[in-house]
């Protein structure tokens, strides 16, 4: 695919997300690999309905800027999104998005694992077990991204996420796939997960 198309479909990605109430007043951040050495990814404060292709950053996994727009810095983020290419060869494509639900969930978590519920719906993450255990990594939020990205890096070089996803407190999920379709389908199978978390505690299920 060409790479303009990538941004162009990153873009309708991140509209659709905020008119889902997962990218509200800029929040959140998009990219995609155009290579094995360089992503797309979103820049930084822009309003994710809105994102033209000059809403985009070429940045090299070293996160230096390759090209940029007048005006225009990478996501805050990026450490983050170079963190996960860098560990997960099969990741080509990353959603990070805030929703109130992944923020409830975060809450759940128990040393640093949050137990997602045994449904079907998990096969779509790549769990087949018929009584899945299977849990998502939370890890804190810090003012300094680069702390967050740190944590992740040491986590992900211990092991890595049986789905591809983590979550971080009080912030938000991030969904990796190996292409867009895939990593849309990966974030909103894991924003089901919080949304039947969160709907099963208010009324008082045993997940
Ligand atoms: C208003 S959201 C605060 C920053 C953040 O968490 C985020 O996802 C957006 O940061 P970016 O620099 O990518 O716009
Ligand atoms: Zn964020």
């Amino acid at each position: 695919m060409h790479s303009e198309d990538l941004r162009q479909e990153l873009a309708r990605a991140a509209r659709s997300f905020q008119e889902r109430g997962w990218m509200l007043g800029t929040a959140g951040n998009l990219s995609a690999r155009v290579s094995d050495a360089a992503f797309w990814i979103t820049a930084s404060g822009r309003p994710k309905e809105l994102l033209t292709l000059d809403d985009f950053v070429s940045v090299n996994l070293q996160g230096e800027v390759l090209a940029a727009p007048a005006d225009r810095k990478p996501s805050a983020e990026t450490a983050i999104h170079r963190v996960i290419y860098g560990h997960v060869p099969e990741a080509r494509v990353i959603f990070h998005v805030h929703s109130i639900e992944a923020n409830l969930c975060g809450h759940f978590a128990r040393n640093g694992q949050l137990r997602l519920p045994p449904l079907e719906m998990l096969k779509g993450l790549g769990v087949p077990d018929a009584e899945p255990e299977v849990d998502l990594p939370v890890f804190a939020n810090h003012h300094n991204v680069a702390r967050i990205a740190e944590d992740m890096d040491a986590a992900f070089a211990q092991s890595l996420p049986r789905v591809p996803g983590a979550l971080i407190h009080q912030h938000g999920v991030t969904a990796w796939g190996q292409d867009l379709l895939t990593a849309r389908h990966h974030l909103e199978l894991l924003e089901y997960c919080f949304r039947y978390l969160v709907q099963a505690k208010t009324i008082g299920v045993q997940v």
